[in-house]
């Protein structure tokens, strides 16, 4: 039986990371057990080919609105795409095995599971089994799947990775959700030529984000030509031929959508985009004595879980830091080491790639109330600076930083505007570093920047 020191089920950013820093200037010896490409959904099924989709739509629509510049910029469907395709590397992860390859990651291609205290069976496309063994640690990093609701089932909607896998775009596509994935979808469908209605059964999109976020999202993609219903749900869903004919090509024929009044909506394929949950099935959980709901609090000191099966935000950038934490504790432990604590307060960020840009770190001012904090808001208008006002003609949005009323400490933050996913990272840093706004007061930011908002802000204290 071949034996590692980790072995790592899942080759998704959450996983390369801890296989990396658990063994990185050591003789230690790490597996990663991968199913699909290594570099998982991130690469090449989410955030890479959406994003390669959305930054030129953002480019376009800035040039669209600078004087001296003469718009609108043309879209051409097929260079995007294949923009799309060099981003995700023709879905090919050659790179990706060199790099484990180099980092000293051995790669195993099929499926794992656990088998037993430290076993992993690893069972290969041709039905091959093999076990190996976990010296010191297993480390769960499987990812999450979409959740499609029972009543969609049947029709073989797209899910996101037909949508950014998009190649035969349909002419009328109906997003269901309000989430994240429905309104970046919504907005590189409506740019390559679908007609996009939104149905969404609440009263708002991006319901994590201040109010004054989603309002301006949904201006946004009303002003682009997007139907965003809101409070509607769907009975039922009928479609003819459904076939499943491959990523990003309409699933079968016309869709007909029951709404909760009764009446229909005709389209050529739907984009379920309501949510995504923990990918723990078949991972052999019952085999060590867990239940497939995780509960990291019940797991042996083996075995971990990082990335979005571990049930924490489900993002990249917070999976990579799970899998960086975990690596170096695993490495620390093996070399006998003890490391330094974590600070206080780490805080999730999170940038949505609308037109304007979302970003937010820490709780929202409701989340930090209903958290029994006594925290005040402070508000600035994002084109107050003028930085931001410079960066196209019709720049607006808002600024909200979340501050606790007794210290002064700065808790969350939320902008809203172009570019601000590059403001962010100042408010993490704050919010890490537990400054005071008496503290900002004295950080100063170039002239004439976006960041200048921060100026703003404090000067509203
Ligand atoms: C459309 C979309 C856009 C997104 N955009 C962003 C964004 O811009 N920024 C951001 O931070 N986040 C974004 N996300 C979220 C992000 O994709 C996930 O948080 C991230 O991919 C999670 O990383 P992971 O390593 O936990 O899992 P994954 O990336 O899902 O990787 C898990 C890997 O495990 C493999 N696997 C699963 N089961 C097994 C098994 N039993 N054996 C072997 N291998 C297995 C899978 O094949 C996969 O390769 C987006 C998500 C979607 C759906
Ligand atoms: N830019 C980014 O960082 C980025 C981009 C895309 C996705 N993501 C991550 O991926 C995760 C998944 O995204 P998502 O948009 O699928 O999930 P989400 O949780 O953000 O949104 C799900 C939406 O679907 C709705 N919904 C849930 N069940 C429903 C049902 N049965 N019928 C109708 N509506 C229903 C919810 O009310 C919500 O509006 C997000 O949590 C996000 O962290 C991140």
């Amino acid at each position: 039986m071949r034996e590692f020191d980790v072995v790592v089920i899942g080759g998704g950013p959450a996983g390369e990371n801890v296989a990396d820093y658990a063994i990185r200037g050591s003789d230690r010896t790490a597996l990663i057990v991968e199913s699909g490409l290594l570099g998982g959904e991130c690469s090449y099924y989410a955030c890479m080919p959406s994003k390669a989709l959305l930054r030129p739509l953002d480019v376009a629509a800035t040039a669209d609105h600078l004087q001296g510049l003469r718009g609108p910029v043309p879209l051409d469907r097929d260079q995007l795409l294949a923009r799309r395709d060099a981003w995700v590397s023709q879905y090919d992860d050659s790179g990706q095995a060199e790099w484990a390859e180099g980092a000293g990651i051995t790669l195993a291609r099929g499926r794992g599971r656990l088998a037993g205290e430290r076993l992993v069976e690893i069972t290969t496309e041709d039905g091959k089994t093999e076990q190996v063994r976990a010296r010191l640690a297993v480390v769960l990093a499987t990812g999450s799947d979409a959740v499609i609701p029972d009543a969609f089932a049947d029709a073989l909607p797209w899910t996101s990775r037909d949508a950014t896998g998009v190649r035969e775009v349909p002419g009328r596509l109906v997003v269901v959700g309000g989430g994240v994935v429905a309104c970046e979808a919504a907005r590189w469908m409506a740019a390559l030529g679908s007609t996009v209605t939104m149905i969404v059964r609440g009263d708002r999109v991006l319901e994590r984000a201040e109010p004054f976020a989603s309002e301006a999202v949904v201006k946004s993609l009303r002003d682009n030509g997007i139907d965003v219903r809101f409070d509607t749900e769907v009975t039922a869903v009928d479609r003819a031929e459904p076939r499943d004919s491959g990523l990003g090509i309409p699933h079968g024929g016309e869709v007909t959508l029951t709404l909760g009044d009764g009446s229909t909506l005709a389209a050529d394929e739907v984009l379920v985009a309501t949510g995504r949950r923990p990918a723990t099935s078949g991972l052999g959980l019952d085999t060590v004595g867990l239940a497939e709901k995780l509960d990291p609090e019940a797991f042996p000191d083996w075995l971990h879980a990082v990335g979005d099966v571990s049930g924490e935000a489900p993002l990249t950038h917070w999976g990579k830091y799970q899998g960086r934490q975990v690596g170096a504790r695993i490495a620390a432990d093996a070399e006998g080491r003890t490391l330094p604590a974590p600070p206080a307060v780490v805080p999730v960020p999170q940038v949505v790639f609308t037109d304007p840009q979302v970003a937010w770190v820490g709780p929202t001012t409701e989340e930090a109330r209903s958290a029994g904090r006594t925290v005040r808001t402070i508000d600035a208008d994002f084109a107050s600076a003028a930085g931001a006002g410079l960066l196209r003609d019709d720049a607006s949005g808002q600024a909200r930083l979340v501050v606790d009323d007794e210290t002064g400490v700065l808790v969350g933050a939320t902008f809203v505007g172009p570019e601000v996913a590059e403001i962010l990272h100042g408010a993490t840093v704050a919010i890490v570093g537990g400054l005071t706004l008496e503290t900002l007061s004295h950080v100063v930011a170039s002239y004439p920047t976006a960041s200048e908002i921060w100026l703003r802000l404090v000067e509203s204290r």
